[in-house]
Parts: structure tokens; C-alpha cells; sequence
């Protein structure tokens, strides 16, 4: 087994990452660090290659190529898998169980490092009567009995695959919540997919955007919003995408016009230009930029 070359801080990195199913790469020479302590938002379009990402990071898939590390160890051996909980789309709990039974399982699965009262917390927090069979409970409630099972692990890297799909909107708020406050205080690393992407501008300060099974942006959210600008002005009409010829179109990830105005998202890489109103991007607006755009073509709306 090769030597970890994972960044010290780093809670989860890869070097040149494949995975391929059959004929198809799921992923494909990702290379990216997330670091330690932050709550990392891990988007893509259906099939972009996410749930395979959480399941070579837990060590349930092997890559077919390059490597991931958690915390410098290889996900699936004891070191990584201790430090790691994974909350997967089907959440596999026994529908025999008590929410009891469950909990205690939990306990006996991890001896030495289980938090009996962050679990309870979590399962109480939703009304949950400890008594009550999984099998009887509403999809919703058994995410909160995975999500409990997974924070009574006390793990340092905590991977949740679109953890809040089955939640109502009220609840969605108040599990995102006891998430964020759990990895504050625990100063847990957290990897989070979603397809909503109001949520995750709100939790996350960190973003994974996978497409087309490779790495599409990533990096820190707020600085990844600072170096990109939203320009707004008159088309140009001799030129195809509506841009005057000063605009720089390397830097250009996505325009459009709209009667005789143009507007594009750009890299930041110098002052724009005369004429121009600008403005920073919020996350969900770059977010859905680049989850429409790919890396060698510019969609252009006229
Ligand atoms: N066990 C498997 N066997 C064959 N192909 C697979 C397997 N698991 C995933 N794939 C393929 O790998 C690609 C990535 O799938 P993956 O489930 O990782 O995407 P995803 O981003 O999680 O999608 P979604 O948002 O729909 O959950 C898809 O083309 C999928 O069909």
C-alpha cells in the first residue's frame, strides 16, 4: 500500500480518482482537498457521481484509479472507519428494532467511543418514542434514527447523501440546524449532498461541485463567490454572445442576452470596464452556473 500523500488538513482528498462501472466512468481524474472543520456542500447533477464519491470514501467501493484519503488513511481500514459515519439515501436500519434497540446497537458497534446522549438527543428532538419499531416509522423519522446512530459515532468526518430528501420543510430546517450545531461543537468535518441549493448556501462554507463524474469547481464558498462578478450591460451587437470585445473570453463562464442587455458571469481578473454594472454572485447563482455550463462551452442564450 502506498505511502498517504493527503494534506495535513485535509479531512478528505483525492489524486487522480477514477471509478468505472462496466464501460462508464462514474469518476474520473478528480483531484480536490476538503479541509478539516468545515461543512462542505457536495453538488451535481443526477449521475454526476456523488453517492459513488461517499462510497469510496467509506471504503464500501475501492477506486480504479488514484487515491482518496481520509485524514491520510485509506477509507475501509479501521483508523478511517472509525473517524467516519456515512448517512446513505436508503439509510439500511433493522425494521425490527426499537428506536432503543437501534441506539443500543449502535453503542455495541462502536465500544469506547459511543455518545449515548448526543444520539438520545437527536432521536428526542423529533418526539421519537424510544419504544417504537423502525419498521413503523415515516421515512423522515428514520433519517433522524441514521442521523442519530451516526452522531452517536462520534465522527470526525460525518458524510450525509442528501440527508434531508424524505424531511418536511419544517423539519428539514430544524435537522439542518442540530447538523450544523453538532459539527460546531464537535468540530466535525461534514460532506453534504443536496439538490437544494437555498439550503446549502445557507450551511456550507465549502463546495464540492461534481459533473460529468469530474471536478467542476471547488473550493472555499465565500472566496469562490469573491473571485467571480456578475457583469450587466448594453449588448453589443456585431459580436455573437452579445460581449463588447474588451471582455475577456477565457473568463467567461456562462452569458446571455436579453433584448439589448447582457449579462454574464465572469472570473475575476481585472477591473471590467467601463459601462458595466457589477456584483458579487451568491453561491446558489454560481452553483447553478456552473451545474449548467461545462468546462469548454459557454451556454449563450440570445
Ligand atoms: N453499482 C453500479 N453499477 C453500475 N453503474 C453505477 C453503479 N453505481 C453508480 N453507477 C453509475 O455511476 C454514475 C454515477 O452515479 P452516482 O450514483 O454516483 O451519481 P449521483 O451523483 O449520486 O446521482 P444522484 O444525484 O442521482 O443520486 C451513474 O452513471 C450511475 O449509473
Amino acid at each position: 500500500m502506498s505511502e498517504p500523500k493527503a494534506p495535513a488538513d485535509a479531512a478528505l482528498s483525492a489524486t487522480g480518482l477514477g471509478r468505472r462501472f462496466g464501460g462508464g466512468w462514474a469518476l474520473r481524474d478528480c483531484a480536490f482537498t476538503l479541509p478539516r472543520g468545515r461543512i462542505t456542500a457536495l453538488v451535481g447533477p443526477n449521475g454526476a457521481g456523488k453517492s459513488t464519491l461517499f462510497h469510496l470514501a467509506t471504503g464500501l467501493l475501492r477506486p480504479t484509479a488514484g487515491e482518496l484519503r481520509v485524514f491520510g488513511a485509506v477509507p475501509g481500514t479501521p483508523d478511517a472507519r472509525r473517524r467516519t459515519a456515512f448517512l446513505a439515501q436508503d439509510k439500511p436500519l433493522y425494521p425490527r428494532f426499537t428506536v432503543a434497540d437501534t441506539l443500543r446497537f449502535g453503542r455495541e458497534l462502536n465500544p469506547g467511543h459511543w455518545d449515548a446522549a448526543a444520539a438520545e438527543r437527536v432521536v428526542k428532538a423529533g418526539g421519537l418514542d424510544l419504544d417504537a419499531q423502525v419498521g413503523t416509522l415515516s421515512p423522515g423519522q428514520c433519517t433522524r434514527v441514521a442521523l442519530a446512530l451516526a452522531l452517536g459515532k462520534r465522527p470526525d468526518l460525518l458524510l450525509l447523501d442528501e440527508p434531508l430528501a424524505a424531511l418536511d420543510p419544517l423539519v428539514r430546517v430544524e435537522v439542518l440546524g442540530l447538523i450544523m450545531a453538532e459539527a460546531a461543537e464537535r468540530e466535525i468535518s461534514v460532506v453534504m449532498s443536496s439538490h437544494i441549493l437555498t439550503e446549502l448556501e445557507h450551511a456550507c462554507d465549502h463546495v464540492l461541485l461534481l459533473k460529468n463524474g469530474g471536478v467542476r469547481l471547488a473550493g472555499d464558498a465565500q472566496r469562490l463567490c469573491e473571485e467571480h462578478t456578475l457583469l450587466t450591460g448594453r449588448a453589443d451587437g456585431s459580436a455573437a454572445d452579445g460581449l463588447p470585445p474588451g471582455v475577456d473570453r477565457a473568463a467567461v463562464v456562462e452569458s446571455a442576452v436579453t433584448g439589448r442587455q447582457v449579462t454574464a458571469l465572469v472570473r475575476r481578473t481585472g477591473p471590467p470596464g467601463e459601462g458595466w454594472l457589477t456584483e458579487t454572485p451568491r453561491l446558489e447563482e454560481l452553483l447553478l452556473t456552473y451545474l449548467r455550463t461545462d468546462d469548454d462551452t459557454r451556454g449563450v442564450a440570445a
